[in-house]
């Protein structure tokens, strides 16, 4: 079974894709630590994030990179966000991406364009949505945590211009695919929005 999990950030789709996987023993890819380990590596590299060549050269990043907690930070997300509008980079990523979702036995993918790209024949699709104000607390919240100082107006500016980026670019837009069910975590526990998550993706399910 193959479960696509997609929206904008910090809506809380990590987080259930997380907790469906151990639901459902299965796998589980968190799309845009590649998208964010491009951008790590157009940084350390002094790249022009802009430049579709220079940002490809920065897909064939070092593995390590991916362990690495410094992806998580406020900016290299905005930075990810450029660099994963060029359509070449996003094609550099793709079969990575396609051969996890469809290994045997199924995974979880969570990202922006899993349900419409990368495995648009997933048995179920979620696309979970926050205001952009709360999804600036939970960020915030969640980096301050981390020992970061950056300010909650920052957050929020961040989240909205990520939001506007992914929103309106041409390869693969952030877009609930027409067969995904929404699922809004605004007013939801963690606990809660992962209960309605997993019975959504029980309404998918063949019976028998
Ligand atoms: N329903 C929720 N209520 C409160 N906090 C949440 C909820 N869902 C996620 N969080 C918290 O918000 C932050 C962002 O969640 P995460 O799952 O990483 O979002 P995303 O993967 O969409 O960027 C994390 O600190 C997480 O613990
Ligand atoms: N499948 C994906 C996943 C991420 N991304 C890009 O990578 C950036 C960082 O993604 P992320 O999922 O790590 O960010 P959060 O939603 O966790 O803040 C996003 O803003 C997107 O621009 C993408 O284009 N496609």
């Amino acid at each position: 079974m193959i479960i696509a999990v997609d929206g904008p950030a910090a809506s809380g789709k990590g987080t259930i894709a997380k907790a469906l996987a151990r639901h459902y023993h299965l796998p589980h890819l968190d799309t845009g630590l590649l998208y964010r380990a491009v951008a790590a590596t157009v940084r350390r590299m002094e790249l022009d994030p802009e430049k579709e060549a220079d940002a490809v050269a920065a897909c064939d990043f070092d593995e390590l990179t991916l362990a690495d907690p410094g992806l998580r930070d406020d900016d290299v997300g905005q930075l990810a966000s450029v660099v994963s509008a060029h359509p070449l980079v996003r094609a550099a990523l793709l079969q990575r991406q396609k051969r996890f979702a469809h290994q045997e036995g199924g995974a979880v993918l969570d990202g922006r364009d899993i349900g419409t790209v990368i495995a648009p024949d997933a048995l179920a699709k979620l696309f979970v949505r926050a205001t952009p104000t709360i999804r600036a607390q939970r960020r915030h919240a969640e980096l301050k945590n981390r020992g970061s100082t950056v300010s909650y107006d920052q957050v929020l500016a961040d989240i909205r211009a990520r939001d506007e980026r992914d929103s309106s670019r041409s390869a693969a837009p952030l877009v609930p695919a027409a067969d995904a069910a929404l699922l809004d975590t605004s007013f939801l526990s963690i606990e809660a929005s992962i209960a309605k998550a997993i019975a959504l993706v029980e309404a998918r399910r063949p019976r028998g």
